[in-house]
């Protein structure tokens, strides 16, 4: 019988762009056989970040504001201090995500700085696994990774427009990333390690 992986996926999202993200990510993830899915609001879940303690893996998502994580979500951070210190979410499986205006809209930072969360707790970061999707001539704005990110997933939406203003090949690129950290939460025997 095939044991039941649970992926959390916490996000914020001030306007709606990145929680959209956050979808595409958690259908991804729930693609895969045998995988429980969840979406958490990390303000809601801040409150008792216990919550999490279940997941085999957790996916970390934020909108990138002046250049880092959102604040909501940096409060996130700060109120896991207590598993930190007990490590508590040591060996779990991590990834992440982020959306911005700005195609590059220094979104690799916060990607940099979801990823250093994750080492401060002991987790096992997976990334993207795609190539750069539009950085040769036969590339495209509707190919996957069209933003050229690995250490997570990126989005870019117009900040003058709402969920419309966002493009199609950038949620297929969150599905994926929740897709890999699914496949690999399968086989993963880490926990505590
Ligand atoms: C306070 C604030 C700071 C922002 N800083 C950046 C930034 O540093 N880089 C960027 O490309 N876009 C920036 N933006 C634009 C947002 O990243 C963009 O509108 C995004 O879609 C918001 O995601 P959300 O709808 O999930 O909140 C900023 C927006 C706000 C409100």
């Amino acid at each position: 019988m095939t044991e039941t992986r649970s992926i959390g996926v916490v996000y914020d999202s001030g306007y709606g762009h990145t929680a959209a993200q956050a979808r595409a990510v958690g259908e991804g993830a729930g693609s895969v056989p045998d995988i429980d899915v969840a979406l958490y609001f990390a303000e809601e879940v801040a409150t008792d970040p216990h919550q999490l303690d279940h997941c085999d893996a957790l996916i970390f998502g934020t909108p990138t504001y002046m250049g880092s994580g959102s604040a909501v979500f940096k409060a996130f951070m700060e109120a896991s201090a207590k598993i930190w210190l007990a490590q508590g979410w040591k060996g779990k499986l991590a990834a992440g995500f982020t959306n911005s205006s700005g195609h590059s809209g220094d979104k690799l930072s916060t990607l940099t700085q979801l990823w250093l969360f994750a080492m401060q707790h002991g987790m096992v970061w997976v990334g993207l696994g795609l190539l750069d999707g539009n950085g040769r001539s036969t590339g495209s704005d509707s190919a996957l990774n069209r933003l050229g990110a690995y250490a997570g997933a990126m989005a870019q939406s117009n900040s003058d427009q709402g969920l419309e203003g966002m493009q199609d090949s950038d949620l297929r690129t969150a599905a994926a990333l929740g897709e890999r950290v699914a496949h690999h939460v399968v086989s993963w025997r880490g926990g505590g390690q």
